[in-house]
């Protein structure tokens, strides 16, 4: 293919914060696609296959794409098959158009020599363009993940799970939730153009206390469809000049149906999204 065909994250083969928006304007989309592909849960004609969680992956792939710039496989749904997980994961991650964004969904975080190690196994080994990161052992176990050039951190910081109440919403002694202190103190570790934010759809108004904190930063927001996050409130409180948001949706489209159709019932589901999307996008950009 001759070079003036390919887009600049092509080329360059990693994903800036200006190839994001990019992105995201040529599709009208801020949609990620969640792999959570559980084997308990794909269609049963698929469990005959060499590999039922590659196929199933491979045609949501397939039927999403035009509707996605963003894919996070949730590591999780991988490591539990052994072994042979990993080398999905690996095959499912290599199928992913270049000029759409992945991210490896595994909430690591360890002492600097392991979270180094960690970084490897996403960013090497797998070449993912991100991985998610929990915040809570401090800089020295964030920052190994932030060396690696072109490669992005998503740090946990308000989580859309019930669980979060536990210590994000924890406040100081001045009132100040144990959140916006992650944001405020990451901040010294990374900057807008290799460091997002996880931020849950379900919390609503506290996603623009959020953007008060870090203007400029891209969100990773999960908690749409299955856990009845408001796509609406997301884009009201969160949404920045450059988008700034990718909102995830896993199972709401992964198994729009359990049966053979479930690769067409993910594209309308996508479909859907994105239509919602690029009324969003017209109404606040
Ligand atoms: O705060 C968080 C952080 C991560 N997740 C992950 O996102 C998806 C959500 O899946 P749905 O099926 O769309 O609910 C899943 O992989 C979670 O592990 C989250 O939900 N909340």
């Amino acid at each position: 293919m001759p070079l003036w065909f390919l887009t600049f994250a092509e080329i360059l083969d990693f994903m800036t914060r200006a190839e994001l928006f990019s992105q995201i304007q040529k599709k009208s989309s801020f949609l990620c696609v969640g792999l959570d592909a559980d084997i308990n849960k794909i269609p049963a004609h698929l469990k005959s296959e060499s590999d039922p969680i590659f196929s199933f992956c491979k045609e949501i792939i397939e039927e999403t794409a035009d509707y996605a710039v963003a894919y996070k496989p949730n590591i999780a749904f991988f490591e539990a098959l052994g072994p042979q997980g990993w080398e999905t994961l690996q095959k499912v991650n290599e199928l992913i158009p270049k000029e759409i964004f992945t991210i490896a969904d595994a909430k690591r975080g360890d002492i600097g020599n392991t979270s180094q190690l960690y970084a490897k196994a996403f960013f090497e080994k797998m070449d993912f363009d991100s991985v998610t990161v929990a915040p809570y052992m401090g800089a020295d176990s964030v920052t190994p993940f932030l060396e690696f050039e072109d490669k992005w951190v998503i740090l946990l910081a308000l989580t859309s799970n019930v669980g979060s109440m536990d210590f994000q919403l924890i406040k100081d002694e001045n009132g100040k939730p144990l959140y916006q202190t992650v944001l405020e103190k990451s901040q010294e570790w990374g900057t807008p153009e290799n460091l997002m934010y996880v931020v849950g759809a379900t919390r609503g108004e506290l996603i623009g206390e959020v953007r008060k904190i870090v203007p400029d930063h891209f969100f990773l927001v999960p908690g749409v469809g299955a856990q009845g996050g408001s796509l609406e409130d997301v884009a009201k409180y969160g949404m920045n000049s450059t988008c700034g948001l990718l909102v995830n949706s896993s199972r709401g489209i992964i198994y729009a149906s359990g049966e053979k159709d479930f690769g067409k019932a993910a594209r309308q589901e996508a479909k859907k999204l994105q239509g919602e999307m690029k009324n969003l996008l017209e109404m606040y950009l």
